[in-house]
């Protein structure tokens, strides 16, 4: 149902690795990537300090609000996002964002550029020194997939290699309380993400469904050290609907469950328009960071319930 593919044969015979991935991006928009370049260690290390993040108390958690910054950066407490946003229940998961880092006196962050501000760091030893690695190692995993998907509609392998090279892309890590057992309970509500492709990882505790079009809500299984890879709606609108994102969400988990999901996204400027070869236009032309713009804003809209 939900294809696997091994990275390391994109390495030894490419040509097969393209043609399992075109079908997987066309129609379940989903896939698991077995052996990433992403190592292990650096993953197990993100991890651990997620961990020691949100087990701190409540009140230090919210010196760093998500709410108090206009750029999407710190944490989230549950309630706080929402990602489906036809329903009235607020999901049940606490996240901490992370965005493209720069310096306090960068000109785009004194500018107040959309999304171009500094990132937020909680007082752990290596906390950011490790994210960051973490971002540029999920950049550059994220760049290399983008190669092949180019290939894959005709174009140059380095098509959007010049797209990607300052990238809204954000990191987050997630946490999801267990079950409470109430009426309606979410962890993440059903929503297609909205950028170029994302890469998630997780603890193994199962809630991850997908609905493919047409389809019911299935689990993602999991396999371990696997990426769960999926399409974004920016890329969607990108190749002129050939490629699909997919709605998931995540049910409340019955333990304790980590997650953290690399959306990798474009540059501000990059000029999102039918690719080559895609045929007549379904939509207009945009900047990505204006359609990123548009899709948080609805996410972050508070709800009249809790
Ligand atoms: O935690 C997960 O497994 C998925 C999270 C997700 O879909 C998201 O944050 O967009
Ligand atoms: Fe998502």
């Amino acid at each position: 149902m939900i294809p696997v593919l091994d990275w390391t044969k994109a390495q030894t015979d490419r040509a097969a690795f393209r043609s399992q991935l075109g079908p997987a991006v066309r129609e379940t928009g989903f896939f698991l990537l077995a052996n990433p370049q992403v190592p292990h260690t650096l993953r197990d290390e993100v991890f651990a300090l997620a961990d020691t993040f949100f087990n701190q108390p409540r009140a230090e958690k919210a010196k760093l609000s998500i709410l108090d910054t206009p750029h999407y950066r710190g944490w989230a407490k549950p309630g706080d996002e929402s990602l489906d946003e036809t329903r009235p229940e607020v999901d049940s998961k606490e996240t901490f964002n992370i965005g493209y880092d720069l310096a306090p006196d960068d000109p785009r962050v004194l500018a107040d550029e959309p999304f171009r501000g500094v990132n937020r760091w909680p007082d752990i030893p290596g906390f950011a020194d490790t994210m960051l690695a973490y971002y540029d190692a999920c950049q550059t995993q994220a760049s290399a997939l983008l190669s092949v998907m180019a290939e894959d509609l005709g174009l140059p392998a380095t098509h959007f290699a010049d797209l990607f090279t300052e990238p809204l892309s954000a990191m987050r890590l997630l946490h999801y309380p267990p079950a409470s057992g109430a009426a309606n309970e979410i962890g993440a509500g059903a929503h297609t993400d909205y950028g170029a492709i994302t890469l998630l990882m997780t603890d193994g505790e199962p809630g991850l469904q997908v609905q493919p079009r047409g389809g019911d809500w299935t689990d993602v299984p999991h396999v371990p050290g696997a990426y769960v890879v999926n399409i974004g709606d920016c890329l969607m609108r990108w190749t002129n609907d050939i490629y699909v994102s997919t709605p998931h969400r995540v049910l409340p988990p019955k333990r304790q469950r980590r997650s953290v999901a690399f959306f990798c996204e474009a540059n501000p400027d990059a000029r999102v328009a039918a690719l080559p070869g895609t045929g007549d236009a379904k939509y207009p032309p945009i900047r990505a960071a204006d359609y990123l713009a548009s899709r948080l804003a609805a996410t972050y809209a508070p709800k009249e319930t809790t």
